[in-house]
């Protein structure tokens, strides 16, 4: 099995237990990794037998940046639906941070995995 990670991707977003957070809009940054089979892509020199990093963050993105919930598990168990659903994903690890939530603390936030990471990856054969 091999990985296409993402670092660091920076999405604006509503999310918060307490009504000030409601207006305004907070950083969360997130750090995939996705389970692929990379050799279909790597022997073809395709983008159709590769999973689309652009197309994963830009998703993201939209989703995030429109959505609005009370916790960082929410916001999670979501983003790993998402990437199961809509791109097929069968495992991935996910760190979600929110990193104006503690003022004494650098980052809170979740590391989660979902999926098999048995089970066939994406683009093998
Ligand atoms: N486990 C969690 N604890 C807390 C959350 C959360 O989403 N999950 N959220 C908050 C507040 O929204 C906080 O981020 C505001 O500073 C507190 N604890």
């Amino acid at each position: 099995m091999d990985i296409l990670y993402i670092r660091n991707l920076k999405v604006e977003t509503i999310v918060g237990i307490f009504s000030w957070e409601k207006r305004i809009r907070q950083p969360i940054h997130l750090d995939l990794e996705l389970a692929v089979d990379i050799r279909r892509a790597a022997q073809s020199d395709d983008i159709h037998y590769a999973l689309d990093y652009k197309e994963v963050s830009n998703r993201l993105r939209d989703y995030i940046s429109q959505s609005e919930w009370h916790l960082v598990e929410t916001l999670a168990e979501r983003v790993a639906e998402l990437l199961m659903t809509e791109f097929g994903v069968t495992w991935l690890r996910l760190r979600l941070s929110k990193p104006a939530a503690l003022p004494a603390a650098d980052s809170v936030g979740l590391l989660i995995e979902r999926g098999d990471k048995q089970a066939k990856p994406l683009f093998a054969d």
